[in-house]
């Protein structure tokens, strides 16, 4: 079960396992921008942002990353500080609660620095607005005492880049959004570049992988490099424990059968909503959160994590009326379609 966790990315039960599956793949990580694959277009315009800011000495623009989760975005923030040569610093927006969290790590950043805030949505107004002005003019202003005692405190800041990473950008407001000068949408990997991704890490592995399970693996990552990094994981233990280390396609697919993924990369967390939505509310139209409540899972999940692939696959809608089921879910599911209503 707890293997399970890992390699399939289910609902997480609490911080430290949500973490996890993350955490897994982190010795795959790309170091340098030269060992990213795809993404040419964010990487071009990075390059010559990069390089002017280090022509002219300065702090490299504030930059926000958007995108669905394991797309690269905290890739990005981890590599972008070692192409300037210089220190990152790491934080989570969900553990921002007051603004006296964000001070340290603003304290101690140095010159040029990065200051990495993940789920940048998650940050309370008043962080936020403490944000301003350190991001405006690096400085910030902090308040001493309470009531009429009160003073205020000017606080000079080292110039440094904020790197913000979010998968929900429509949850930012517009004055933080703006105070980005780079902001760029980070969107799904193709066939090869996933066949690329997964060649490159069976390297670093050791897993003696051939074209045919590259494919196979690719085929069933829905497009996100986390999921083809985890699907390789898992490949490495199945081929050791079950096939003396040998790997080809049908052992490839066998090893990723076992764990439920199929082959349309479907986990049994999607296959559960669609047979949720095409049993239990006979195809839909149903709410999210009735969706949700059924299957036992929060609604954000299933609106972040399992729907956009479910719609990019064309096998669910988003009606005014709620989700429905297309033609093309019952073939997948081997199910029947309703009889239309006389
Ligand atoms: N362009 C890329 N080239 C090669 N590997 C990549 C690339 N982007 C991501 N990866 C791999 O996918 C993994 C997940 O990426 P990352 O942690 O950057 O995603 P994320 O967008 O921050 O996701 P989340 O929203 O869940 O935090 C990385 O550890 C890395 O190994
Ligand atoms: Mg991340």
């Amino acid at each position: 079960m707890a293997r399970e966790a890992v390699y399939q990315q289910t609902e997480p039960e609490s911080e430290t396992e949500a973490k996890l599956p993350k955490e897994q793949d982190g010795s795959l990580r790309p170091r340098r921008m030269a060992e990213m694959v795809g993404q040419r277009d964010v990487i071009e315009r990075l390059q010559i942002a990069i390089d002017a800011a280090q022509g002219r000495g300065e702090p490299l623009g504030h930059i926000l990353f958007d995108g669905p989760p394991g797309l690269g975005k905290t890739t990005f923030a981890t590599v972008i500080p070692a192409e300037m040569g210089t220190t990152v610093e790491m934080a989570n927006g969900a553990g921002l609660k007051a603004p006296k969290d964000l001070l340290p790590y603003l304290t101690n950043l140095s010159e040029n620095a990065v200051l990495f805030i993940d789920e940048i949505h998650r940050i309370p107004k008043a962080v936020e607005e403490y944000l301003y002005t350190a991001m405006e003019d690096f400085r910030i202003d902090i308040i001493l005492g309470e009531g009429v005692s009160a003073r205020t405190l000017n606080y000079e800041l080292r110039p440094f880049t904020l790197i913000g990473a979010t998968t929900r950008a429509g949850m930012l407001s517009a004055p933080l959004r703006d105070r980005f000068q780079i902001r760029e949408h980070l969107g799904w990997y193709d066939h090869v570049e996933l066949c690329e991704i997964v060649r490159r890490n069976s390297v670093k592995l050791k897993v003696p992988i051939d074209d045919p399970s590259a494919q196979v693996i690719a085929a069933r990552s829905r497009s996100t490099p986390r999921l083809a990094n985890n699907r390789l994981l898992w490949l490495r233990d199945y081929s050791q424990s079950k096939a003396s280390g040998k790997v080809n396609a049908k052992i490839t697919t066998a090893a990723l059968n076992m764990i439920g993924i199929d082959e349309r990369g479907l986990d049994k967390q999607d296959r559960g909503y669609l047979d949720t939505l095409m049993r239990v509310f006979v195809g839909g139209p149903a709410g999210l959160e009735a969706i949700a409540h059924t299957m036992n899972v929060s609604s954000d999940t299933l609106e972040d994590e399992v729907e956009p692939f479910l719609l990019r696959s064309e096998l669910i809608v988003r009606t005014r009326r709620g989700r429905m089921a297309t033609a093309k879910a019952y073939e997948h599911m081997k199910m029947a379609p309703p009889e239309p209503a006389s």
